[in-house]
């Protein structure tokens, strides 16, 4: 694969081919992943309603205390102590009802909260995971990443708020509900506060949604930079951009951070909104409590409580009007997951046993990126069983596109690709297996792709390797090591096959990480292997080596090789020359080179590049 950037990818606007889902379907997801738990469902909100039962009761039943005391002074005690005793013992149970239940409520809701929030993170890392490859590379790898990891950590991160909102929103209900049995005009007199919140909401509403959306995208704008310019650090170094990718680095980081400082502003003058509206609210509640009291509509205790009630209600209200931010945020992270995670999956065929060994049949195959501009046109090909091709070509011939249509990790948009099983193979039906639209699982089965840039996984070199072969044995994993020659070296490590490598462990060299890619593609043993310039990525000696290693493996193999490095052509059984997305010429090296065409001028410059030094 190419190090070089893509025009018609950069072209296009990051995140353009990933969707962020619309307010209603994120809900719907939501809602369904929380119906998936049912019982938490149940138990989270009916220990939300009784604890905020508890809550209204309190101050309902301090306003009775008010008018108990009242009475005991104004009629000499009809209403007497015990009746006293009980309004007491009934606020001592309201109060512990509350405690029990808020306590037990926050913890369901939290539980249900993070369940869900599991959910949807598996389901939107199993989708990123399985994404096409070509929307992958459209979508820029920097808008999957902040997708899978910041907006998962934010929305995560935000549960036990979310769980604190839920519950103080039936706090709100139930207390309203209170309000309205103590006198329909005190609920009357709380409602003032209500055009107060919303010039509040009106004001800050409209700007919040795009001002958190703002900077959401400005923080995924800045991650996909920052990782282009570590993905791309040859690149940067060998046009000399490194100003200018510094340059992209501070200009979105700026961005984001001013999208931030924007957004707190906002909150903040909200905030504001909020306190006058309590003043206003519990001087209007106090008001007509007065004016009741005077003309003997309600009792000194009705007031009394309402107000109080009243005063209960700042907190949940509050709770709810402040993290209407944090809420939007959590939501626009949310809607971004589910963007991911509802992306349509492909439709797959099951695919049956896997076969021992394989031919390749290719049969008009056509690409485009983009409608209309064919990077392949009709390309045929055979690779007989237990046979290498080497593919190569101008850089933009096509080569890569090809490889990863063979290997079925992109759809084409014309042609099939088959794997046709040889006569009285071992394993499968007989019937040839078509590569395009293959369930995954068979895919990674019947064919194993390595690419230039290879992954070690952190962890033990042994872990790295039973990766391709869960169930193999240390001896298996030597013998497999002895075979693609990469013993020696793995002998040498501090722990040998229990040396600790990947990120933050031992370091290894480029030609050393692409050599495990070799030994897991043995130890995997596909019918068919497709190397995309596997054995690039090293210097001259590593390179060499890894030839030496791509030999071995692919001794009896069918095999697709991308080959930038002619010698390696060399060694395969043939050579097709791709030129313009069109196969130009097709044999092995001495007759290509004989033929005098494409591949003998490649041949020449290569050879004239000091090839056998190479
Ligand atoms: N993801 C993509 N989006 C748009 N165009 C692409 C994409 N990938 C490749 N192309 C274009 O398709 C054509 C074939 O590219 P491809 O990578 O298959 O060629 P290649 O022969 O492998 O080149 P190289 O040797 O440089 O890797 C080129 O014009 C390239 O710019």
């Amino acid at each position: 694969m190419s190090a070089t950037p893509r025009p018609t990818a950069a072209a296009e606007p990051a995140g353009a081919a990933l969707p962020v889902a619309p307010g209603g379907a994120t809900a719907r997801a939501a809602w369904r992943a929380a119906r998936a738990h049912r019982g938490l469902l149940v138990t989270s909100l009916l220990t939300a309603v009784v604890a905020s039962i508890g809550t209204t009761a309190t101050p309902v039943l301090l306003g009775r205390v008010v008018d108990a005391v009242a009475a005991l002074r104004e009629d000499g005690g009809a209403f007497g102590s015990t009746g006293l005793v009980a309004l007491f013992s009934a606020i001592g149970a309201a109060v512990l009802v509350t405690a029990v239940f808020t306590g037990l409520s926050l913890r369901q809701v939290e539980r249900l909260g993070a369940v869900v929030a599991a959910d949807l993170r598996e389901g939107c890392v199993e989708r990123a995971v399985r994404m096409e490859a070509g929307r992958f590379e459209r979508a820029g790898a920097g808008d999957v990443t902040t997708r899978v990891t910041e907006d998962i950590e934010l929305f995560t991160l935000s549960v036990p708020l979310l769980a604190h909102v839920v519950t103080s929103l039936i706090t709100v209900v139930v207390a309203l509900a209170g309000f309205v049995t103590l006198d329909w005009r005190l609920g009357l007199a709380f409602l003032v506060v209500g055009p107060v919140y919303a010039l509040g909401l009106r004001y800050y509403l409209p700007k919040a949604g795009p001002l958190y959306g703002a900077e959401r995208a400005r923080s995924s704008e800045r991650s996909r930079v920052l990782l282009e310019s570590i993905h791309g650090r040859r690149t940067v170094h060998a046009y000399r951009m490194a100003p200018v990718q510094s340059a992209r680095v501070e200009e979105t980081s700026a961005a984001a951070l001013l999208a931030g400082i924007r957004a707190q502003r906002l909150a903040m003058r909200f905030g504001l909104t909020m306190n006058i509206a309590e003043g206003v609210g519990l001087s209007g509640v106090l008001a007509c409590g007065f004016l009741l009291v005077r003309g003997d509509l309600a009792s000194v205790g009705d007031v009394t409580a309402a107000a109080l009630l009243f005063h209960r209600l700042f907190g949940p209200l509050g709770m709810l009007l402040m993290s209407i931010d944090q809420v939007q945020r959590a939501a626009a992270a949310l809607a971004r997951i589910v963007g991911i995670a509802t992306l349509p999956v492909p439709p797959v065929r099951a695919g049956g046993a896997t076969p021992d060994a394989v031919a390749v049949r290719v049969r008009g195959l056509r690409h485009a990126y983009s409608p209309g501009h064919d990077v392949l046109h009709d390309v045929d090909l055979d690779i007989p069983a237990g046979t290498s091709l080497a593919v190569v070509g101008e850089s933009g011939a096509g080569k890569t596109t090809l490889a990863a249509i063979v290997a079925g990790v992109l759809p084409p948009v014309a042609g099939t690709v088959e794997l046709v099983p040889v006569a009285g193979a071992a394993g499968g039906d007989g019937a040839p297996i078509a590569v395009v639209g293959l369930d995954p699982d068979h895919l990674r089965d019947v064919v194993t792709m390595v690419s230039q840039e290879s992954h070690v996984f952190a962890g033990t070199l042994r872990a790295d390797l039973l990766l391709a072969r869960p169930a193999a044995q240390d001896a298996q994993l030597v013998e497999v090591l002895e075979r693609i020659g990469a013993a020696g070296w793995v002998r040498a490590l501090p722990s040998g096959l229990d040396t600790v490598v990947g990120a933050s462990g031992h370091p290894l060299t480029a030609a050393q990480e692409q050599h495990l890619a070799l030994v897991r593609v043995a130890l995997r043993d596909a019918p068919l292997v497709v190397l995309d310039e596997a054995t690039a990525e090293a210097n001259s000696s590593g390179s060499r080596e890894l030839e030496r290693a791509a030999a071995r493996l692919l001794r009896g193999r069918t095999a697709l090789v991308v080959a930038h490095r002619l010698t390696q052509a060399r060694a395969c059984d043939r050579i097709a020359v791709m030129h313009e997305g069109v196969v130009v010429e097709l044999g092995d090296h001495d007759t290509l080179v004989t033929a005098g065409g494409l591949y003998s001028r490649l041949w020449a410059a290569w050879s004239a590049d000091g090839a056998g030094a190479r």
